[in-house]
């Protein structure tokens, strides 16, 4: 009886383990930087597509806090209004509690960190580093074009926002994106061509990874 009892226990335990395990798995973090329409988004979508990993877009956190009329939508609807950027820690609670409501441990993080206090509050509030960098490296008119071209009802994606965050992007997010060249993390995208061949300078980068995580087991 008392065996049976103990093979009962025993098997709810790993049954309680295998709900909780996902979260015991070391995440895989990539940080998707990029200026206002390079395409980080665009390409994040064929990223989930073939290597599996679930898509959190900064950009979208901060847009479903508007819509959803929490505390701090009207704040934040005025600060991407004005190309400026959110208060760290603002984003990146957002960001963590999709990571933990998510059973994936491979995570695309888009559009964030966007400037140095963004990447030091990651690192204080979540405890880890990206293991990727990926840099969508686009010219200036390119990008003024497909936002103006976007069509997505945005408040941002008119000319007077775009140079705003154009400025923004040259001041903040360009140090942080040296400091992860300065760490060997950073893969430059050279994001011009079709949204195929930009793939294509994507896809072995994480197949290289792909590769590493098997051999390791
Ligand atoms: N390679 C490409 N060539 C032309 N247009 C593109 C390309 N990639 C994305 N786009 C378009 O440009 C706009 C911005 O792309 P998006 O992925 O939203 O960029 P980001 O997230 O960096 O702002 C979208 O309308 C998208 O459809
Ligand atoms: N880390 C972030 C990301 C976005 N944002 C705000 O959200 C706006 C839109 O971000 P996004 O990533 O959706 O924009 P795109 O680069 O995709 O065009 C930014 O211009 C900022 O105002 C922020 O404050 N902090
Ligand atoms: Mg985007």
């Amino acid at each position: 009886r008392l065996n049976t009892w103990e093979s009962l226990t025993t098997g709810i335990a790993q049954q309680a383990k295998g709900v909780i395990a996902p979260k015991e798995k070391t995440p895989f973090i990539t940080f998707v930087l990029g200026g206002p329409g390079s395409g980080k988004g665009t390409q994040c979508i064929k990223i989930v597509e073939t290597f599996g990993f679930a898509h959190l877009s900064a950009g979208d956190l901060l847009r479903r806090e508007i819509a959803s009329k929490s505390a701090d939508g009207a704040m934040i609807l005025n600060t991407i209004k004005e190309g400026k950027i959110v208060p760290s820690q603002v984003t990146v609670k957002l960001i963590q509690k999709e990571m933990e409501l998510s059973d994936n441990h491979k995570f695309l993080i888009d559009g964030f960190p966007r400037t140095e206090e963004n990447r030091v509050s990651f690192e204080q509030i979540i405890g880890v580093e990206p293991n990727v960098v990926l840099f969508f490296d686009c010219p200036e008119e390119e990008m003024v074009k497909r936002v103006l071209n976007r069509n997505e009802g945005r408040v941002d994606d008119n000319l007077e926002t775009i140079k705003k965050r154009l400025t923004v992007f040259q001041a903040l997010s360009l140090p942080v994106i040296n400091y992860y060249s300065e760490k060997g993390k950073l893969y430059t995208i050279k994001a011009i061509g079709t949204e195929d061949e930009i793939f294509e300078q994507v896809r072995p980068i994480f197949a290289a990874f792909e590769v590493c995580s098997q051999t390791v087991g």
